[in-house]
C-alpha cells in the first residue's frame, strides 16, 4: 500500500536505502513525472549513486529484489511493471530529475532569488582561494571597523589563536539562527576577581593565625594573584571541614568559601558574556566580510548558501510564494540520511513539507517520505542534531515504520554488531539475519603498528582470491588514510582514495579534456596525450570554432565519434556537469574545481576511506583501522546546550568551571555524553559497512576501540567466494541490454510549466525561445531601457547555451520594442508582481505580470491589471482562455476590478489584446 506520509526509522543495512530507491520508482510506475520528485541526499556521491541506483533497477528489474516491493507498495501487477519498465526508463533519462543535495537544493533557490540577495546568479560556490580571500577581506573589514583591538584581545585574553577564533566565527554565522534569541552584555569582570582576592585574604589572614594550622593548610592557602586561586585544589568543595584544614575550621571558613566560589562563578559567567559579546560583533563584521566577498566576487560556500536562502524566505512576506514559483514541480519529497539534516536546512524546507503533507491545494496527490538511522548521527559538529528526526516525524505526523532484518551482512558481522551495541546504544533493536546468510567472520587482532597489521590482512585477503576492489580499510583521519595508501603502495598494492575517485581524474574523462585542450590551445602534446588514454592510434583531429559550437555538442561529439561511451557512467556524469559551464573557457580554467565523483563500478583498487566518508557505503571485507595518533582531547571553545532540537544556551569552556557552576556542570555533562555518542555513532557505522568480512586493527593503547571493551578473538570462518559477482555487474548487462544512451538533458526550469502547456505540440526549440523570452522580462529591474543589459545577461547566463544568436537578438528587440509601447507602458503603472503565483480551485498557475494599478486612487475598490506575455499568435483562443480563467481568479480572491491583457511580443510588432 502506498502511504503518502512516511518515514523508515532503521538500522544500518536494512534496507533504507533499498525503500527510498523503491518508493522512486513507485511513483514513476504510478505515473509521477521525474521533474516533480525532488530526492535529497548529503553528498554529490549519494545523490549520483541513487540516479543510478534507479537506471540499474529498471534495466534489471526482474532480477531484483526492489520488484516485489514495488509490488507491494503501488499494488500493480509484475507483468505491468515489467512491461511498463522501459518506458519508465525512456521518461526518467530523458526528464530534468531532481536527484540532488540539500545544498545543490539550495543553491538553486538561490539562484532562481539571488536579486533578493543583490547577488548576480551565475555566483559561483567552491574556490580553493575562498578561505584566504575571506580571511585578509575579514581583516581589513575589522581594521576599518576599528575594532582590531577587539580581535586581539580575545585573542590574547582568551589563549586562543587567531585561526581558532576565525572558526569559531563561522560557527557563529552558521549558528546565527539558533543564537538569536541568546542576548550578551559586556561586563565587568575584575571586580569579581577583587571580591573573591579578598575573601580569599580573610581566609588566609584565619588559618594564618590557627595555631594548629599545618603546612599543608599554609601552603593551602598561599596565593599570588587570582589565576593561582581558581586553580587551587580545595576551590570546588562544599565545606572546607577536612583533613587540611579540619583542626582551624571555622563556619566563617566555610562562609569564605562560599563567598570566594560565587565571586568566581559570576567571574567566570562575566568572561564568557564579554567573550560572547565581542565575538558576535566581530561575527557581525564577518557576516559583512562574507556579503562583500560574494557581491564582489560571486563566490559564496554552502553555508552562505543555507544563511541566505534563510534570509530571503524571512525578507519575502509570502514564503509559499516563493516555494510555489520554485517548486510548482515538486510534488514528492524524498530524503536521505535524514539524521544529518541541520536546524536551518529543515527550517528552509519546512514550508515545502508543510505543503506537501497538508494535502491541500496543488499537493493533492503529493508525498513526503524521509529515512533515516539516529545511530549513524555522526554531524552533530555541523548543525546535525539527531532529536530533529523525532521533532520532524511529530510536527508531520508522519507513520513511521521500522526495518528489521540485515540484508547487507552475514550472520557473524550481524550477530558481533548487535552484541557490542545493544548494552551501549540506547533503544538498540538487535537486527535479525536475512535467510541465506549463514556465514560471515569477525576478527578482532591487536597490534601496536596498525599499518603492518593492515597491510598484512589486506595481502592475506588478496592471497586468498579476494578481489582488491571487494576490499575497504577505514581509518579515523584523513591522515591515517594516507600513511596507509603509501604502505600498500610499497607493496605494490592498488589504492583508491578520495582523490582517485574524483570524476575529472578518470581516464575516461580525462582523455575528453585533454581533447578540449586540444582544440582550444592548439598544443600537439594535448593531441597525443588524447589518443594515448583513449588507447588508438595518433591521427589528425578536425578543429572546431567555439565561437559557433555549444561546448556540450562538441563533448557529445567526441563521445559519439571515438565510440567513447559504450557502458562508461562517468560520461553521464560529466556531460550533467557540463551544464554548469558557460563555455570553454570556464571549463578549461575551472575544471580542477568540480567536486564530483566518478562512478563506483569504474574503479579498481583497494579503498582507504575515512569513517565518515564511509556512510551509507558497502563492501566485501571491511578493515577498521585504530587511529595511528593518540586523539587530541575534545577542547572545543563553546558548549551548546541543546534541549530537543533548540538550543538552550552557550557556555564558554574554563578550566575547572564546572565544580563551582552547576548550570555548567550540566551542560558539560550533557556535552560529554554527546561526544561519547558521536563516538559510538561512528564506530557504529564502521562495523556495520561489511558485507562479508570484518577486521577490526586494535592497539593496546589510546585506542579508538577503548569505549567498547572488544575482546581479541574471532568467529566464524575466512571463506573467500572467487567469483564474487556483484548482484549487479553492470558491465555485463549492459552487453546483454544494449548500451545506454545518453540523450541531451532539458535544462530549462524557470518556467517548465510553461513548457508544459503546450509540450506536446510546440517543438522543444520554440519553448526555450519563449522560457528566455520570458525569464528576460522576468528580471527586468523596472519597465525602462536601461534595465535591458543586465536583464538579458541574466538571461544568457541561464539559457545562452540553448539559443542561436539570432534567436537571442531577437528577444531583445522584442523586450525593447514593448519597453517603448504606450499602451503597455500604461498598463503598468502600479505596484508589479512579476511570476506572480496563484491557487485558485486547487490548480497552481503563474500570472506573467500582475499590477496593481494605482489609476484610482478615490475608489473603494482596487483594479487590477493581469498581463500574459506570448511569443507567436498560435493558439490565441487557448490564451484568451487562460487568461480568462486569470481573471476571474483574480476577482475571486480580491473582489476588486481586473483586466486582463495579452500582450504578443512578436518579431516585428507588439499586439496587445484585452480580454
Ligand atoms: N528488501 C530487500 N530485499 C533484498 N535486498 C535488500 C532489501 N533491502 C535491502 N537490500 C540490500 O541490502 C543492502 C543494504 O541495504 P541499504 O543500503 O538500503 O541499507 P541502509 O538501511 O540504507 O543502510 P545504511 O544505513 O548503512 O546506509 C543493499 O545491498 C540492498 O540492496
Amino acid at each position: 500500500m502506498f502511504i503518502n506520509n512516511l518515514a523508515y526509522e532503521a538500522s544500518a543495512g536494512s534496507g533504507k536505502t533499498f525503500m527510498l530507491v523503491v518508493r522512486y520508482l513507485s511513483l514513476l510506475f504510478k505515473g509521477a513525472e521525474p521533474s516533480k520528485i525532488l530526492a535529497l541526499t548529503f553528498t554529490n556521491k549519494a545523490a549520483n549513486e541513487m540516479q543510478e541506483r534507479i537506471v540499474q533497477t529498471l534495466e534489471e528489474l526482474e532480477h531484483r529484489g526492489e520488484l516485489d516491493e514495488i509490488v507491494k507498495v503501488t499494488e500493480l501487477s509484475r507483468d505491468y511493471l515489467l512491461q511498463n519498465r522501459q518506458r519508465v526508463l525512456n521518461e526518467f533519462l530523458n526528464s530534468h530529475t531532481k536527484i540532488m543535495t540539500i545544498d545543490s537544493f539550495f543553491t538553486q533557490i538561490l539562484r532562481k532569488f539571488s536579486l533578493y540577495a543583490s547577488l548576480m546568479p551565475d555566483f559561483s560556490t567552491s574556490s580553493s582561494q575562498h578561505e584566504l580571500k575571506l580571511l585578509s577581506r575579514f581583516l581589513k573589514e575589522v581594521s576599518v571597523a576599528g575594532k582590531k583591538e577587539t580581535l586581539i584581545l580575545l585573542s590574547l585574553a582568551f589563549n586562543k589563536r587567531f585561526t581558532d577564533i576565525f572558526s569559531l566565527l563561522d560557527e557563529f554565522y552558521i549558528k546565527f539562527k539558533e543564537i538569536k534569541h541568546i542576548k550578551f552584555k559586556k561586563q565587568n569582570y575584575r571586580v569579581f576577581e577583587e571580591e573573591a582576592l579578598s575573601s580569599m585574604a580573610e581566609l588566609k589572614k584565619i588559618i594564618s593565625s590557627c595555631k594548629a594550622a599545618s603546612k599543608t593548610a599554609l601552603k593551602s592557602v598561599e596565593v599570588q594573584n587570582y589565576e593561582e586561586l581558581c586553580a587551587k585544589a580545595w576551590i570546588g568543595r562544599e565545606t572546607l571541614n577536612y583533613n587540611t584544614f579540619s583542626k582551624c575550621f571555622t563556619s566563617e571558613i566555610d562562609h569564605l568559601l562560599t563567598k570566594i566560589q560565587e565571586a568566581i562563578r559570576e567571574h567566570n559567567r562575566a568572561k564568557e558574556q564579554n567573550f560572547f559579546y565581542a565575538i558576535k560583533e566581530l561575527v557581525d563584521i564577518y557576516t559583512k566580510s562574507k556579503k562583500a566577498l560574494y557581491m564582489d566576487d560571486s563566490e559564496l560556500s554552502f553555508s552562505d548558501v543555507t544563511y541566505l536562502v534563510y534570509e530571503i524566505l524571512n525578507l519575502i512576506e509570502d514564503s509559499h510564494f516563493l516555494y510555489f514559483r520554485l517548486d510548482a514541480q515538486i510534488e514528492h519529497m524524498l530524503l536521505d540520511e535524514f539524521q544529518d539534516t541541520s536546524i536551518l536546512q529543515y527550517e528552509i524546507l519546512k514550508p515545502l513539507i508543510d505543503e506537501i503533507t497538508s494535502g491541500k491545494g496543488i499537493f493533492d496527490n503529493g508525498s513526503f517520505f524521509f529515512v533515516g538511522d539516529v545511530k549513524q548521527s555522526i554531524y552533530r559538529f555541523r548543525g546535525g542534531v539527531s532529536a530533529l528526526f523525532d521533532a520532524v516525524r511529530r510536527e508531520n505526523d508522519t507513520h513511521v515504520e521500522k526495518l528489521l532484518i540485515n540484508y547487507r551482512s552475514q550472520k557473524e558481522v550481524v550477530a558481533f554488531v548487535n552484541e557490542l551495541f545493544e548494552k551501549r546504544i540506547k533503544n538498540y533493536t538487535p537486527q535479525l539475519v536475512r535467510e541465506g546468510a549463514k556465514g560471515g567472520y569477525v576478527e578482532v587482532v591487536q597490534n601496536d603498528d596498525p599499518l603492518e597489521e593492515v597491510v598484512i590482512r589486506v595481502q592475506k585477503l588478496l592471497s586468498i582470491g579476494a578481489n582488491s576492489s571487494e576490499i575497504a580499510v577505514l581509518c579515523a583521519t584523513n591522515s591515517d588514510g594516507q600513511a596507509l595508501k603509501e604502505a600498500l603502495l610499497a607493496k605494490n598494492i592498488e589504492v583508491i582514495t578520495e582523490t582517485t575517485t574524483k570524476l575529472i581524474n578518470q581516464k575516461s574523462i580525462k582523455a575528453v579534456l585533454e581533447y578540449l585542450k586540444y582544440l582550444y590551445f592548439d598544443e600537439d602534446i594535448y593531441l597525443q596525450n588524447f589518443f594515448a588514454l583513449v588507447s588508438q592510434k595518433v591521427r589528425p583531429l578536425k578543429k572546431v570554432d567555439f565561437n559557433e559550437a555549444k561546448l556540450l555538442d562538441v563533448v557529445k561529439n567526441i563521445i559519439d565519434e571515438f565510440r567513447l561511451f559504450s557502458d562508461d557512467f562517468n560520461y553521464v556524469r560529466f556531460l550533467n556537469a557540463l551544464s554548469k559551464y558557460s563555455d570553454i573557457e570556464s571549463l578549461l580554467f575551472e575544471y580542477e574545481r568540480l567536486d564530483l565523483s566518478a562512478a563506483a563500478s569504474q574503479l579498481s583498487g583497494v579503498r582507504v576511506l575515512t569513517v565518515h566518508k564511509s556512510k551509507g557505503l558497502e563492501f566485501t571485507h571491511v578493515i577498521v583501522m585504530d587511529r595511528l595518533k593518540k586523539a587530541p582531547p575534545a577542547r572545543d571553545a563553546i558548549i551548546y546546550e541543546y534541549e530537543g532540537i533548540s538550543l538552550k544556551n552557550i557556555y564558554l569552556r574554563i578550566k575547572g568551571r564546572e565544580s563551582i557552576d552547576k548550570n555548567y556542570e550540566n551542560a558539560l555533562k550533557k556535552e560529554k555524553l554527546l561526544v561519547h555518542e558521536d563516538s559510538l555513532n561512528a564506530l557504529y557505522v564502521a562495523f556495520t559497512r561489511a558485507r562479508e568480512n570484518l577486521f577490526i586493527v586494535t592497539k593496546s593503547k589510546d585506542s579508538m576501540f577503548a569505549i567498547l571493551d572488544l575482546k581479541i578473538g574471532c568467529s566464524g570462518s575466512l571463506d573467500i567466494q572467487k567469483s564474487h559477482i556483484r548482484e549487479h555487474d553492470f558491465a555485463k548487462l549492459q552487453a546483454e541490454t544494449g548500451a545506454l544512451e545518453y540523450k541531451e538533458l532539458y535544462y530549462g526550469t524557470q518556467n517548465d510549466i510553461l513548457a508544459l502547456e503546450k509540450a506536446q505540440d510546440e517543438d522543444i526549440k520554440s519553448i526555450n525561445f519563449g522560457i528566455a523570452m520570458h525569464y528576460m522580462l522576468e528580471m527586468l529591474g523596472s519597465f525602462d531601457a536601461q534595465s535591458i543589459s543586465l536583464a538579458k545577461e541574466m538571461m544568457l547566463n541561464k539559457y545562452g547555451a540553448f539559443l542561436e544568436d539570432e534567436e537571442i537578438e531577437d528577444i531583445e528587440n522584442r523586450v525593447s520594442m514593448l519597453l517603448k509601447n504606450k499602451t503597455f507602458l500604461s498598463l503598468v503603472k502600479g505596484e508589479c508582481y512579476k511570476e506572480k503565483a496563484i491557487r485558485y480551485k486547487n490548480n497552481l498557475r503563474y500570472i506573467d505580470l500582475l499590477v496593481k494599478s494605482n489609476s484610482v486612487k478615490e475608489s473603494l475598490f482596487e483594479r487590477w491589471n493581469i498581463i500574459d506575455y506570448k511569443s507567436a499568435l498560435s493558439y490565441v483562443d487557448e490564451h484568451k482562455k487562460q487568461v480568462n480563467y486569470y481573471v476571474n481568479a483574480i476577482k475571486e480572491i480580491t473582489g476588486d476590478e481586473v483586466d486582463g491583457y495579452i500582450c504578443y511580443l512578436l518579431q516585428g510588432s507588439i499586439k496587445i489584446v484585452k480580454i
